[in-house]
């Protein structure tokens, strides 16, 4: 987080203070640093150098082109689960070798594109899916790859919203189930078996649950070679936490110690698919207080970023740090709900906080936004998306630009009748 750091009292991301962002593009926008972008995928792709193995960025936390190519020319592959995230990662320059594809509703036009681009490996979630892509594959006269998403029945310990490893959620096939269906799917015809998957939910702050998954895993690949199904990839998904605020998740050396520890003398190759722990702390969301507004029982910063711009607090109420963006040692602090401009008492983004007296103009940088940030805004209110920028040293440039009111209703048509 350190190229997010006060020089004097003043928020900088790397060597471009905030506020001139502010005064060039306005606000609210999205800032991303690229030296941590950077550090982070390298961290992290690293702590897994002493096996072989690819790290498939999950392009859902993160889904700008700009982001997915420089991750992308440091090496990382995608985790994708539409079409469009393919779209986007191939329009990122990310060759489709590098691309596994993870989701429970994968569409027959979905599914040719990535037979097309030639992917390296479906992540198949349901007996039904398996049979559609083989017959896909087979209209296409192409082989598919595919894993099975296995669900291992582990409890992640996390927000019930982001756990996707429980046989009450709809993810994965069951680890029971799994080994019949890895039996059918060696003998269709155009399908070819090439890894094991499972993803068992995001914001992990234990070692624990996923050493339990690869447990599991390991007790299927070991059935499966009794009846000769073989596999190359070994996918264990992403969903290592971050620090929010007092969250002390693992390291991502620790994290790849102790699953490189289950697999000693084995000779997959790993997959990992993080989102969060490369991009979250990466990014601020940087806004503008419109105005305060003090009722009989309590003071509101009103904010010009909102529950559309950034969902995670309304939806899991999620944590974020907020920062003034100039420090004022003599203003003190006051305990404030941050509030955006939209219609419906759960738009906030920071509730009973302590911050930085603030006044209409002030400048605040919403931390830990660069993951399922931009990526979950919508137009709510209609209310145009933000902008996204980047910054690398002294320089930044806008990587998307601010929506207009026209480009709300671009796609729209008043009926003839
Ligand atoms: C299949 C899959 N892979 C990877 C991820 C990335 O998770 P995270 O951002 O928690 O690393 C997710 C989201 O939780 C996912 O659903
Ligand atoms: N969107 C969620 C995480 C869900 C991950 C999707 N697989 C978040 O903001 O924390």
């Amino acid at each position: 987080m350190h190229h997010f750091h006060y020089v004097g009292k003043e928020l900088y991301c790397e060597e471009v203070p905030l506020k001139r962002i502010a005064a060039e593009v306005g606000t609210p926008c999205y800032v991303y640093s690229y030296a941590t972008l950077t550090r982070h995928f390298e961290v992290f792709d690293g702590a897994f150098s002493s096996v072989p193995h690819l790290t498939c960025f999950a392009v859902k936390a993160n889904s700008n082109i700009g982001v997915l190519n420089l991750l992308g020319r440091l090496g990382a592959g995608m985790d994708i689960v539409s079409g469009g995230e393919l779209f986007r990662v191939r329009r990122a320059g990310i060759p489709a070798k590098r691309v596994v594809y993870s989701g429970v509703g994968k569409t027959v036009e979905e599914i040719d594109y990535a037979l097309r681009e030639g992917i390296l490996m479906f992540n198949i979630e349901s007996a039904e899916e398996l049979e559609l892509i083989n017959s896909r594959a087979g209209a296409l006269g192409l082989k598919a790859p595919v894993a099975i998403r296995v669900n291992p029945d582990v409890d992640p310990q996390t927000h019930p919203y982001i756990s996707t490893g429980l046989k009450k959620n709809k993810f994965g096939i069951d680890v029971d189930l799994a080994l019949k269906e890895y039996e059918r799917a060696s003998k269709l015809e155009n399908v070819e078996i090439v890894g094991v998957d499972c993803h068992i939910g995001s914001q992990l702050t234990e070692l624990a649950p996923f050493v339990d998954a690869l447990r599991r895993l390991k007790v299927l690949i070991s059935r499966l070679e009794e009846r000769n199904i073989h596999i190359k990839y070994l996918d264990l998904g992403g969903g290592l936490g971050i620090p929010y605020q007092s969250e002390t998740p693992p390291h991502p050396r620790e994290y790849a110690e102790a699953l490189i520890n289950e697999l000693r003398n084995t000779p997959y190759t790993l997959i990992l698919e993080p989102g969060r722990v490369i991009v979250g702390n990466a990014g601020v969301l940087l806004t503008r207080v419109l105005y305060t507004k003090q009722t009989p029982s309590k003071k509101f910063l009103i904010v010009d970023a909102a529950m559309n711009d950034l969902i995670r607090p309304s939806l899991y109420g999620s944590y974020h740090a907020i920062r003034p963006v100039i420090k004022n040692d003599e203003a003190g602090e006051e305990v404030v709900d941050v509030v955006g401009p939209i219609c419906e008492s759960g738009d906030f983004l920071a509730r009973e906080r302590a911050i930085q007296k603030s006044t209409s103009g002030d400048l605040l940088a919403v931390m830990s936004a660069g993951a399922y940030g931009f990526t979950m805004a919508s137009n709510y209110n209609s209310r145009p998306r933000p902008a996204e920028i980047m910054v690398k040293g002294s320089s930044f440039e806008v990587i998307r630009e601010r929506e207009s009111w026209e480009d709300l209703v671009r796609l729209e048509r008043i009926p003839s009748f």
